[in-house]
């Protein structure tokens, strides 16, 4: 028997009840429910759901928002679930096949630490569609920059992207100030998984994509060391840092902010050794001050669970 549902009731309304029994202040909050998805009713066109383990703080976590926001349903351990199931212990990677189970019975995805993964009992959560996400960089203010490595909302919205329903993708990340960064950060790749057919052929194209990146960075280091040669070929030459800055700045070629630069006593480019270089998807430098206080401060909290990570990374990597 429901809670409650034992209490005698007033037969007659009273002045305080809407004109469904209700007091007043139930049927507002019935009406927050509602707006704010406390319910049963879903503002999202398909099901999404979630495993909490509680690693993160609320404040902090993008599943603890979804489940404010009403769109997000909490499975308890032993729950399995019907649809793509977007976890560190999928098999195959989330393809454009994949979309009729989207469809009709949504995603869901583990809500914990990277760095706690082996806490979290996977044999008795998942379902019978569980998927890896195939290279991807997170636009997240923790993680920015770093491939494989999303966080819960975009991990869904990644799933959605490459089944085709990118209008998903965005609306979901449209509740995060930097949501819809992810699908521009990642907009050629996702483009080119949607292309794609089942998860080998995502697969192919991931691994085409790591090819083309490595073989890019390679070239750019091969352009800047001869640049380098080329402005420390006259050894008379006095350092001169304004020329350098000037020169650098005016460059197409080269996608360096001089703040992260140093040069050395020969006028010699070096990187700063005390700012921690960030590369984007193509290989390019991204300067690290571009995150703000915030972020920077996520970011060093996280660095101290980087061991774990690169294992879990790894796992990610079949
Ligand atoms: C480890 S949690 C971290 C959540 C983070 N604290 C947040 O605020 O959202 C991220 C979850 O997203 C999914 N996920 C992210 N990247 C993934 C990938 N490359 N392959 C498979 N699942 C991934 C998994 O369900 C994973 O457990």
């Amino acid at each position: 028997m429901g809670k409650g549902k034992n209490k005698n009731h007033d037969d007659k309304p009273r002045s305080s009840r809407g004109s469904n029994g209700h007091s007043i202040r139930h049927n507002h909050k019935r009406m927050e429910m509602r707006h704010t998805g406390g319910s049963s009713i879903s503002k999202f066109p398909v099901k999404l759901a979630m495993w909490d383990f509680d690693h993160c703080d609320p404040k902090r976590c993008s599943g603890k928002k979804l489940e404010r926001l009403g769109l997000i349903k909490s499975l308890k351990v032993g729950q399995k679930f019907q649809g793509i199931v977007v976890s560190p212990s999928g098999k195959s990677v989330v393809c454009p096949a994949d979309k009729s189970i989207v469809e009709e019975n949504g995603a869901a995805v583990v809500e914990c630490s990277w760095a706690r993964l082996e806490e979290v009992p996977f044999e008795r959560i998942g379902g019978k569609h569980e998927r890896l996400l195939p290279y991807l960089v997170a636009a997240n203010q923790v993680n920015y920059g770093r491939p494989w490595r999303l966080n819960c909302v975009e991990a869904l919205a990644a799933c959605f992207a490459i089944v085709g329903r990118t209008d998903l993708a965005e609306q979901l990340l449209s509740n995060f100030s930097w949501g819809l960064g992810f699908l521009e950060l990642n907009r050629e790749l996702l483009e080119i998984y949607q292309r794609c057919t089942d998860s080998d052929s995502v697969k192919k194209a991931e691994e085409e994509w790591l090819a083309l990146i490595e073989r890019e960075h390679e070239e750019r280091k091969n352009q800047l060391r001869n640049e380098d040669l080329w402005s420390t070929g006259n050894v008379n030459r006095k350092p001169n840092h304004t020329e350098d800055h000037d020169l650098l700045e005016n460059s197409d070629d080269i996608n360096y902010n001089t703040a992260n630069l140093e040069f050395d006593s020969l006028g010699n480019i070096v990187a700063n050794p005390t700012k921690e270089l960030k590369y984007d998807r193509l290989g390019n430098i991204i300067e690290s001050d571009t995150l703000d206080e915030q972020a920077v401060e996520l970011q060093e909290e996280e660095e101290e669970e980087i061991p774990t990570l690169v294992k879990s990374v790894d796992n990610l990597r079949i």
